[in-house]
């Protein structure tokens, strides 16, 4: 699949601090790519660098085939963007900021409108934008990044600040997106249920670095599954469990049994339970099949990336 977004090696550091380091990013064309990240992990960086706001130190970003660094003009024509400050002019209508915007890019005096209509905003497109609430101001950033049409749209934290009705509203014009507006979307979050609910595909960074990639889909089915383990005995399960080459973690206060990628989980865990209750005597009160969910991935990618590993 061709990508909307592209990066080689891209590395941005400030003083001796990377904090973008060596990104490979592929964006495919028409995905929701859920940019996720702790805070400080490095993803305004990368959507700095993406926009061409910010100049890199070393690698490449290509946005739409274009390369950001050799024609920024081009390729920011290819891109619009929902960041924090959105900075409408608030005692004018939402259809007069768009137009101004529209001005501005020498658009056609009709694209306010187009756009408007795919963010079902036509209805209060003449009121001023101080009386809109901080939803609609929402569907206004993303109505102005769509002027033009542009194939790729890069939205920073989309939802942050909205009551769970605005959430609701926008996550739902997200999943929308790629069809409504014939756009790639990269969605940066910090919020895994955010990425988890509207993803098609996810980019974890930490520390900078592009820890995790792919479908989100393919992602979750190539987690081994997990099971939690109910007993009063923990410690004693865990270690007669890990005796029989089980892998045993304890999170908080949960034992969690997880089995190889690809094993049968039924088979495997009868094979634990025959363990723990036959040859080890635990009482086992119950073993729950848990959810392959977006937050396994991240914990254990976030893990494999260890801030030692990574000075260049
Ligand atoms: N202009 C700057 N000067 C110095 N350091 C910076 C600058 N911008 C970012 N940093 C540092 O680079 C690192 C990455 O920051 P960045 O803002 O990209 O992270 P982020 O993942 O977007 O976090 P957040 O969600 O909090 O915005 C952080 O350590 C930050 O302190």
């Amino acid at each position: 699949m061709p990508s909307a977004i592209e990066t080689r090696g891209l590395s941005r550091r400030f003083g001796d601090r990377p904090a973008v380091d060596r990104v490979n990013m592929h964006v495919p064309e028409r995905s929701i790519y859920g940019f996720l990240g702790r805070n400080g992990a490095g993803k305004t960086t990368t959507i700095r660098l993406l926009l061409g706001l910010l100049r890199a130190d070393a690698g490449s970003a290509h946005i739409a085939g274009i390369d950001v660094a050799r024609d920024r003009i081009t390729a920011a024509r290819r891109v619009g963007a929902l960041l924090e400050a959105q900075g409408f002019y608030t005692h004018l209508s939402g259809r007069e900021n768009l137009d101004l915007s529209r001005r501005l890019l020498g658009l056609p005096a009709t694209e306010p409108d187009r756009v408007l209509e795919i963010m079902e905003m036509t209805a209060h497109a003449g009121r001023r934008v101080a009386d809109y609430s901080l939803g609609m101001r929402q569907r206004l950033g993303l109505a102005r990044a769509m002027l033009g049409a542009p194939p790729v749209l890069v939205l920073d934290e989309p939802t942050n600040g909205l009551d769970p009705e605005g959430i609701t509203d926008m996550r739902r014009f997200l999943r929308a997106l790629p069809e409504r507006a014939n756009a790639t979307v990269l969605l940066s979050s910090h919020l895994l249920g955010e990425i988890e609910q509207t993803a098609t595909h996810v980019g974890i960074l930490s520390h900078g670095r592009l820890v995790l990639e792919g479908a989100l889909a393919e992602l979750k089915a190539g987690l081994a599954s997990e099971v939690l383990i109910e007993t009063d005995t923990p410690e004693r399960a865990a270690s007669i469990a890990r005796a029989h080459g089980f892998d045993v973690v304890r999170e908080r206060d949960a034992l969690i049994a997880r089995f190889r990628p690809g094993d049968d989980s039924r088979h495997a865990t009868a094979a634990l339970n025959r363990v723990l209750c036959i040859a080890g005597g635990v009482r086992v009160h119950a073993l729950s099949p848990r959810q392959r969910s977006l937050e396994t991935l991240y914990r254990q990618a976030a893990n494999t990336a260890a801030p030692a590993t990574l000075s260049a």
